[in-house]
């Protein structure tokens, strides 16, 4: 298997069945964990240096920081109902404990924080829906946590991908600290597929082809992008999803196309219009 896969596991005593740190990742800023928890379950944690965005992916729960706290928040019970989530931004140097009023699963999305913004609920009237592409590169896109919402690193987007579609796509990679014309971002994809059996492919690739990955991706499973391309395709029949973290030296989402494969948008979009 591929070293950019991170297959999740069962949950263990605290329900995390993922965890990727800045350290196992090899790199700077992303962290990123996932966590099941049965009905009446809790998870109490600190941020320390990080900021989190906890993303309710399917249930309710009561979710409190140092300062506030939120009752029976959650909308949907499976993220394939594709309404836009529950979240909760927690700032460094917080708390965070998560109650589970219904069984759930909650992704909690890390970067380096400097607590310059308070504790905040992003309920699904905040979230940014966008339909991207056209034909068979068009997706369902929900903007959690753009570069448009206050955070000191983070940034947080879900993405639907139809069966028989691809996304991320033309490939694009933000790997370059070359503003104006690219940032450097740190990217995980957790992948959840429907229905659970089937599987999605990813490519991650560099210009040099120093990386060239083509991988079988599963239910559960966490992508590393460390850097280059990395474009999705769900295969018929199955539905794909992926919850983004990406995070770097500067908070904009700055990406290249390459330029290889970027008529293929311009040439969905023009068929559409006909
Ligand atoms: O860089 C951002 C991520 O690769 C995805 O969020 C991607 O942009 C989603 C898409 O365009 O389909």
């Amino acid at each position: 298997m591929s070293r950019l896969v991170i297959p999740s596991h069962p949950p263990n005593e605290e329900g995390n069945v993922v965890r990727v740190t800045p350290e196992s990742a090899g790199w700077e800023y992303v962290g990123f964990e996932v966590y099941v928890l049965a009905k009446g379950q809790t998870l109490r944690k600190e941020t320390l240096a990080q900021e989190a965005c906890l993303v309710l992916l399917k249930g309710k729960a009561n979710i409190s920081t140092k300062q506030e706290r939120w009752e029976q928040i959650g909308l949907r019970m499976d993220v394939f109902e594709k309404v836009p989530p529950y979240s909760v931004y927690v700032p460094a140097n917080d708390v965070y404990e998560i109650e589970a009023v219904t069984d759930v699963e909650v992704a909690v999305c890390l970067a380096p924080g400097k607590g310059t913004y308070p504790a905040r609920l992003i309920p699904p009237s905040e979230v940014g829906v966008e339909i991207r592409g056209a034909g068979n590169i068009e997706r369902r896109v929900h903007n959690i946590l753009p570069e448009s919402q206050p955070a000191d690193s983070l940034l947080v987007v879900e993405v639907f991908t139809p069966e028989g579609n691809w996304s991320s796509y033309p490939p694009h990679k933000h790997d370059q600290d070359n503003l104006p014309h690219e940032s450097y971002l740190e990217e995980t994809y957790y992948h959840k597929i429907n229905p659970g059996h089937g599987f999605m492919v990813q490519r991650v690739y560099t210009d040099d082809r120093s990386i060239d990955e083509t991988m079988v991706v599963k239910n559960g499973d966490v992508v590393l992008v460390p850097k280059g391309y990395h474009p999705v395709s769900a295969p018929p029949g199955y539905e794909g999803y992926y919850l983004n973290v990406m995070a770097g030296p500067v908070r904009t989402w700055k990406f290249h196309n390459d330029p290889d494969h970027e008529w293929v948008m311009e040439s969905k979009l023009a068929a559409k219009q006909k």
